[in-house]
């Protein structure tokens, strides 16, 4: 049986609400407000980025929320989680789900290691991978769900414009729940993640980056990328 917040996802669209750094939404009002308004829409879920964030949101919603922190760290290139410091705090802030890095990229510290302190804390533990091993290796770890979140931002897994459809059909294959990630950006493609047996679809910068989506249509229409900011 699938843990309670997971059972809730079921089916559901998650809206990623983050803004990257330097954009003019990065504040927490900001993203509350892009938040609000996903619930509106119909978002099942949200995933959010920073303790501020995530606290803001929690105190306006009950539905499920997968939380993370975005930050570098020495001799690393992963930056979701990495730490179980940053997952405690994630976890303490309010989110259900504590998604973090489970790339095979160097790490700080051990997927095990992260999904204990998520689970410590009372979350779930949610492992953004690139491949269908790393998918393997965190579901033997501990984790509750896997996120096809990473593909395309590791050196080993297909560099594409598009989301990673073969990746959802080999985790389907292999009997591996997993949560869909990554350049879903229309609702067209939403839906046929769902179709190829994802547990819920995760939705980010065709709804809640607007400088993104700008970028899409102004490169469509001359090639240009617009305001250099
Ligand atoms: C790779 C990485 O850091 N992804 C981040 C993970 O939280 C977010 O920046 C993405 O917006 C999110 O994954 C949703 O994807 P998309 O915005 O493509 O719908």
């Amino acid at each position: 049986m699938l843990p309670s917040a997971l059972a809730r996802l079921s089916g559901q669209l998650i809206v990623s609400v983050q803004a990257d750094d330097g954009s003019p939404l990065r504040d927490t009002s900001h993203i509350l407000a892009l938040g609000r308004a996903a619930l509106l829409g119909g978002a099942a879920g949200l995933r959010l980025r920073s303790a501020p964030d995530i606290a803001a949101l929690r105190a306006v919603t009950g539905v499920p929320i997968i939380g993370l922190t975005k930050q570098t760290h020495p001799g690393t290139e992963v930056y979701i989680t990495a730490t179980p410091e940053e997952v405690r705090e994630v976890a303490a802030a309010g989110a259900d789900i504590v998604a973090f890095d489970a790339t095979d990229l160097p790490r700080p510290f051990t997927v095990a290691e992260l999904v204990r302190a998520a689970h410590d804390a009372g979350a779930l533990a949610m492992a953004d991978i690139s491949t269908l091993e790393e998918a393997r290796a965190a579901y033997a770890a501990g984790a509750d769900i896997v996120g096809t979140t990473m593909s395309g931002y590791t050196p080993h897994s297909p560099q594409q414009t598009g989301p990673d459809f073969a990746l959802m059909a080999a985790l389907r294959a292999a009997k591996l729940p997993f949560i869909a990630e990554g350049r879903l950006n229309t609702p067209e493609l939403a839906r046929q993640a769902l179709d190829l047996g994802a547990l819920a679809v995760v939705v980010g910068s065709a709804i809640t980056r607007p400088d993104h989506v700008t970028r899409w249509f102004a490169q469509a229409l001359h090639g240009s990328s617009g305001e250099q900011m």
